[in-house]
């Protein structure tokens, strides 16, 4: 009984892991949000998107007033030559191109980070999404010589190349936004923020009105760094404009504030809603890059000590660690209401 239990268990499981059979067009199965409900796409705000030179003398006032109004924004003058670039999508595409049985040597494993699979949100959907992602946290070494045994080298190099570039421009990013803040929290004895790299496969969709790429989410990190390739699809939610659609631009990133952010910033900071719509004029990579706090920091709302009180004083969530956030967010994507802090608090948390 216990072990057909686990098996029934396994195989929910993988359900929600092992992405569709894209080649199959036997089938139409519907996303649980099709991107055309939930608001309309807004030729104008998409101008409205902030975009920061990183090495003027004004990002650091620029990130953190986007923050506050966008909570995404795009970066240029990042620092990261367009053939570092080139060099990811060459490799991601080499390996979502292998038939599904080879990128399945990939397959992360039930209740695991990294490997090959459907975004872990789909576990909590009722239907599929139409994407495939491959997530790395450092070396994919172990995934890479499973899919090439020989010839797995190469795939490793690249990828943690760009983990290392990716490191360095987010706690930059990050730098400049908490400069008001103290700077970037130095985590104690826990080592310093925490870095995942998610490569995003969307193929070509022949019912692209019926399905979505990645579902409204918000993202659990501090900031995430995105690069897409030439197709579009990333859709930001802005309380006035709707669903507007972040085209690629050739040299730049765009970055989100994630949830953790949001916590520590005492709410100050919009942790974006974003989706991924499909395409049918194109296969679309997009590369997003995590940059968080280590699983067991506990993350608290910075509020301000002076004597008036007020709202911007009183703390709106309780402190929370990364791993007990993901926990809460494996089984309810709005997770943020889980930690809210509805009355007020008499001692409130305060640093
Ligand atoms: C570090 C991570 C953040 C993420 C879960 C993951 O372990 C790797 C994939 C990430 C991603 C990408 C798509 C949306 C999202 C909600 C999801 O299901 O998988 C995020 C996760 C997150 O930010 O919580
Ligand atoms: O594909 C995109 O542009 C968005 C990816 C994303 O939202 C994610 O990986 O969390
Ligand atoms: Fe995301």
């Amino acid at each position: 009984m216990e072990a057909g239990g686990t098996v029934l268990q396994a195989s929910v499981h993988l359900r929600h892991i092992i992405p569709l059979d894209f080649d199959s067009l036997d089938y139409a199965p519907q996303s649980d949000t099709p991107h055309v409900s939930g608001g309309v796409e807004s030729e104008d705000a998409e101008h409205s998107l902030p975009t920061i030179d990183l090495d003027s003398p004004l990002a650091e006032e620029l990130l953190v007033r986007a923050c506050e109004s966008w909570g995404m924004f795009i970066v240029t003058n990042h620092g990261i030559p367009s053939d570092v670039f080139k060099g990811v999508e060459e490799d991601a595409l080499r390996f979502f191109s292998l038939p599904k049985g080879g990128k399945m040597k990939a397959l992360r494993a039930p209740g695991g980070t990294v490997g090959y699979g459907m975004a872990p949100l789909a576990a909590i959907l009722e239907k599929f999404l139409w994407h495939e992602g491959f997530t790395m946290i450092g070396s994919p070494v172990e995934q890479a010589k499973q899919v090439w045994p020989r010839d797995y080298m190469r795939f490793c190099v690249t990828m943690e190349e760009y983990q290392k570039r990716m490191k360095t421009l987010s706690e930059k990013i990050l730098g400049l936004i908490l400069k008001n803040y103290g700077g970037l929290p130095s985590f104690h004895e826990c080592g310093g923020p925490s870095g995942v790299l998610q490569l995003n496969s969307y193929p070509e969709c022949p019912c692209p009105n019926e399905m979505i790429g990645l579902a409204p989410h918000t993202d659990t990190s501090f900031i995430t760094i995105v690069h897409q390739n030439n197709v579009s699809g990333l859709q930001l939610f802005h309380e006035q404009h709707g669903w507007i659609s972040v085209a690629p631009m050739t040299g730049s990133l765009v970055v989100n504030v994630g949830d953790m952010l949001h916590i520590m910033s005492n709410a100050r900071f919009l942790n974006a809603l974003h989706r991924a719509t499909v395409s049918r004029m194109g296969h679309r990579l997009s590369f997003a890059y995590f940059c968080g706090p280590p699983a067991d920091f506990e993350v608290s709302p910075v509020v301000k000590t002076c004597c008036s009180s007020g709202p911007d004083q009183e703390a709106r969530y309780r402190p929370v660690t990364k791993r007990e956030y993901k926990g809460m967010k494996n089984r309810d994507l709005n997770a943020l209401s889980l930690i809210k802090i509805t009355q007020r608090h008499e001692s409130g948390y305060k640093c």
